[in-house]
């Protein structure tokens, strides 16, 4: 059997000091398959950035087994693009620049900088503004400069954290479809955190809910929803079925704040 993608097992985290710690990630078991997309969804507070996080290598974590490819995660690195629901791009630079700017910076030789940035501004389907400065482009298009720079150097793993939290809600449906159609093309290994049950089930193969204090995972939902997916499949009573039931889970895990 081929490894996994991604395998956490036995993973803790605490943050704080000794008078005022905070329990949060307790005993966190999950692998993701190559090329399978999991959203983590749960109430504020129980872990999903955290967790993320330490996927993407930006911080450490006090016990357990975090590994790629069977490789140990020890910090960030090109197998793993992040986007995070704060844009993060450089103002001073153009679209273009922005992700020519991160393949630079990847070691990639100058003059394939600019056709790799260019394919990817084209993949996320702004190549009309590809010189235009993020003071110019909506939240929608920023994202999806993010996203092609996330994407530009070829991550094995896209990390994602409420990538489309900020966006108006055509927007996000659309960033939604551009994500799916791009995943489905391309096919990637993707860990999305979401607070939004219904993107989570339109996007994901698997969901994870999480519940607090500690940060633990609650329940773990298989999406059957035929590929491609379609926002008309949102109305159908299957995902709303689903949906019911991911909510459920999440309601039931953020009372065990109440609980301790
Ligand atoms: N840098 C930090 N220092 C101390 N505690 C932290 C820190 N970052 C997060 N926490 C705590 O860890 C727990 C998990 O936080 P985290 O932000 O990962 O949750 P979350 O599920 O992503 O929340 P949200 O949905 O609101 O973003 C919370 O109790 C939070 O207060």
């Amino acid at each position: 059997m081929s490894e996994s993608k991604l395998k956490i097992e036995g993973l803790d985290k605490w943050y704080g000091g000794r008078k005022n710690r905070v329990h949060a990630l307790s005993s966190i078991d999950l692998e993701l398959a190559d090329n399978e997309f999991v959203s983590l969804v749960g109430a504020s507070g129980c872990g999903k950035s955290t967790l993320l996080s330490i996927v993407a290598g930006l911080q450490g974590f006090d016990n357990g087994v975090l590994l790629t490819d069977g490789a140990p995660i020890v910090g960030p690195g090109l197998d793993r693009g992040v986007v995070f629901q704060s844009y993060t791009l450089l103002p001073w630079l153009t679209a273009q620049q922005n992700v020519e700017f991160a393949l630079q910076a990847a070691g990639l030789p100058t003059a394939e900088c600019r056709d790799v940035a260019r394919h990817h501004i084209e993949l996320v389907k702004l190549a009309k503004f590809a010189d235009a400065f993020p003071s110019l482009l909506s939240g929608g298009m920023k994202q999806r400069v993010a996203i092609a720079r996330a994407l530009s150097y070829r991550p094995k793993m896209l990390l994602m954290d409420e990538p489309f939290g900020a966006l108006d809600a055509l927007t996000r449906h659309q960033m939604q479809e551009l994500l799916t159609q791009i995943w489905e093309e391309h096919r990637l290994t993707v860990l999305f955190v979401t607070h939004d049950v219904e993107e989570a089930v339109y996007l994901s193969d698997r969901i994870v809910a999480m519940s607090i204090n500690p940060g633990r995972i609650n329940a773990t939902f298989h999406v059957g929803l035929a590929r491609p997916r379609s926002q008309d499949m949102i109305a159908s009573s299957e995902f709303v079925a689903l949906q019911k039931k991911v909510l459920a889970a999440i309601r039931a895990g953020s009372q065990s704040e109440l609980e301790h």
